[in-house]
């Protein structure tokens, strides 16, 4: 158990119920699964089933009704959660007022790192997503491809145990938002992670992950863990690919 076989999260048998009005509503449903070190995984599941809810748990936000989330054999909470997840979502919460570099140094400024170390990741960061250039660039300068790449620099600049992301390119138009998927790839590759991406999107899922947890309707239980050996880049219009795709398809209602 824990870092020595290689797992960093272990996530036993969660379930969450909330009660309102007397009303009991049960949104996750004896979840189990683990990621492993540097492991992409892709959470993948229609809308409202309880993702969020989930990742919420994952991060020691909200409590399980039962069950319990394990970070390297240790159970997280709120208190322990410190700077063991970065988050990456639609809305990136990027600061205005801040510069590009600004706002990709912040998490290791917010640490207390020295202002060169914090300035050289910063700057590694910024060129790995490929914003050279643009360091003193201020937010509402960029287009929304742009932006993503500043929040995915900044939680990578964060050295977080587990980075998180919560259907980042959900609202970015179709062509950006593949361009994005690949840039991801490319990171990811660059730069091994341990990753949790949440999306609702099968294509996106069966391009970026190295396993995918397909969950239910609400409540959220687990359908099925697909693991992807397709090597990457992986090409949407590949046998394999479109076999993977309509695999997962044929088991739920998620839309293509
Ligand atoms: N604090 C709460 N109290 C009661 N019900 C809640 C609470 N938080 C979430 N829910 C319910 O849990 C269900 C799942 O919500 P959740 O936000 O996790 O879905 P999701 O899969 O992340 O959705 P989306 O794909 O739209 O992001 C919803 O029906 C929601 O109303």
């Amino acid at each position: 158990m824990g870092v020595q076989n290689g797992v960093t999260l272990e996530v036993r048998n969660i379930t969450k119920k909330f009660i309102e009005n007397d009303q009991e509503s049960l949104v996750v449903d004896n979840v189990s699964f683990t990621v492993q070190k540097n492991e992409f995984l892709v959470i993948l599941g229609p809308g409202y089933c309880g993702k969020t809810v989930l990742l919420n748990m994952i991060m020691g936000l909200i409590q399980p009704t039962s069950g319990e989330v394990l970070l390297d054999g240790e159970v997280i909470t709120k208190e322990k959660m410190g700077n063991k997840f970065s988050m990456v979502f639609q809305k990136l919460g990027l600061m205005p007022w801040k510069t590009v570099l600004e706002n990709v140094e912040l998490g290791p400024k917010i640490r207390g790192e020295a202002k060169s170390t914090r300035r050289e990741k910063a700057q590694k960061y910024i060129e790995l997503v490929g914003l050279k250039g643009f360091e003193n660039s201020f937010p509402h300068q960029l287009s929304g491809g742009m932006k993503q790449r500043v929040g995915i620099a900044r939680a990578y600049a964060n050295e977080p145990e587990i980075l998180i992301m919560d259907e980042p390119f959900g609202q970015l138009d179709a062509q950006t938002r593949y361009n994005m998927e690949e840039e991801l790839v490319r990171v990811s590759q660059a730069e091994k992670r341990t990753t949790i991406f949440v999306t609702n999107n099968i294509e996106e899922a069966a391009y970026l992950g190295d396993r995918i947890l397909l969950l239910t309707q609400c409540p959220a239980k687990v359908k099925e863990i697909y693991n992807i050996d397709i090597p990457r880049p992986r090409v949407m219009t590949s046998m394999e690919f479109l076999h993977l795709r309509k695999e997962i398809s044929n088991n739920t209602d998620l839309a293509l």
